[in-house]
């Protein structure tokens, strides 16, 4: 392909800057036509020391939307779903705003408000009152509708872990299957995906997994180990387990037009700018990245307690990176594991 050859030097200055700034260990996975590239830094467990390796398991947050998009795409090409039709068509409670599509639901358009601010405002208090928590989805969509929109539907881009929430209790409507099953028999098991999983609520993670470590408010105070959780605050907006080879195959798959018909995809990767400067933008339950190199990959990321998550391939689906650092609630850290995609796509340190 034209891209610059990754550079795992940079990929590993990257990982070691997420370290010297709070993440205990960091994963890189690059695949990139026959290639494939294992970096990782650090821990997996600091109780037990046990050392990071790129073929982890962890929880990926919100990079789950993706995984929830394509189940939605495929009902959809079924002629089970359109777009355009009011959300309230297919749920068993109607949302305040009749005006509110399936669309704006994927698109981050709806302007539900997005019931994790309050939640997780204070951030150990808020996780250790949820971490062993079930909800249904209607008790998550009513936390939200007791607060204002952020918008008319459609006026603007305002991202909310509700939509992605009411998409999940929208699919289990609509086909009376659960989104486990969903997610198992649509994509995990046609990609062979083994080591990706949806087991809400169970809180564990089998396999070789990394732990997660929760950084609190008073950055003072010592790392909260938070791995065991049931992400019931947001299952089909942020429960999916995985790995980096897995992320990889799954990108470049959908990309690539195998999971679903092109039509669909091209309203995935219909970007709209949600950054000033244009380098970042979302379509239906996708992001868009515009990197330093001209290129621009399409992916998601994720944060969850514990894990801050880059998954994103090229257009093409040629080459593919993800990376996760075992840390949360540390910005500065979230924000360097982006260098990854500079290191990766553009074989660029960053400056
Ligand atoms: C838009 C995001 C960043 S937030 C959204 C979703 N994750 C959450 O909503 C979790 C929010 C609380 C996480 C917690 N933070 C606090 O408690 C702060 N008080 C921490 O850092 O572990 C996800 O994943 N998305 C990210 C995404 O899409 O990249």
């Amino acid at each position: 392909s034209s891209l610059p050859n990754p550079s795992v030097t940079a990929v590993l200055d990257v990982q070691k800057q997420a370290l010297a700034l709070g993440a205990p260990g960091a994963l890189t996975r690059i695949d990139s036509g026959n290639s494939s590239y294992r970096i990782s830094t650090g821990r997996a467990d600091t109780a037990a020391g046990t050392g990071m390796d790129a073929d982890r398991r962890f929880r990926v947050g919100s990079v789950s939307k993706s995984f929830t998009t394509v189940v939605l795409m495929q009902l959809v090409a079924e002629g089970r779903i359109d777009l355009d039709a009011s959300a309230n068509d297919y749920l068993p409670k109607a949302l305040p705003d009749d005006r509110i599509t399936v669309r704006h639901l994927l698109s981050h358009r709806s302007g539900l408000w997005d019931y994790t601010n309050d939640m997780f405002y204070y951030t150990v208090p808020g996780f250790e009152s949820v971490r062993n928590k079930v909800f249904t989805y209607q008790e998550l969509i009513d936390l939200s509708t007791a607060h204002k929109v952020n918008n008319e539907p459609g006026a603007a881009y305002s991202y909310s872990n509700t939509n992605f929430v009411v998409l999940g209790q929208l699919i289990e409507h609509l086909t009376g299957v659960p989104m486990a099953t969903q997610y198992q028999q649509r994509i995990f098991e046609p990609l062979k995906l083994k080591n990706t999983s949806y087991v809400h609520p169970n809180i564990t993670i089998s396999g070789s997994y990394a732990r997660g470590y929760l950084r609190q408010d008073d950055t003072t105070l010592p790392l909260v180990d938070s791995t065991e959780q049931t992400v019931s605050w947001a299952q089909s907006a942020g429960a999916v387990i995985s790995n980096s080879v897995d992320l990889n195959r799954f990108f470049s798959a959908l990309v690539s037009g195998k999971l679903v018909p092109q039509t669909q995809l091209q309203e995935m990767m219909s970007m709209v700018p949600v950054n000033s400067d244009g380098t970042q933008s979302y379509g239906l339950g996708l992001r868009g990245r515009k990197l330093s190199c001209g290129v621009t990959v399409y992916g998601h990321t994720g944060t969850v307690q514990g894990y801050y998550t880059y998954a994103f391939t090229t257009a093409d689906g040629k080459r593919s990176m993800t990376s996760m650092a075992n840390t949360s609630n540390n910005g500065t850290v979230n924000t360097v594991l982006a260098g990854t995609l500079e290191a990766s796509f553009c074989g660029k340190g960053v400056a």
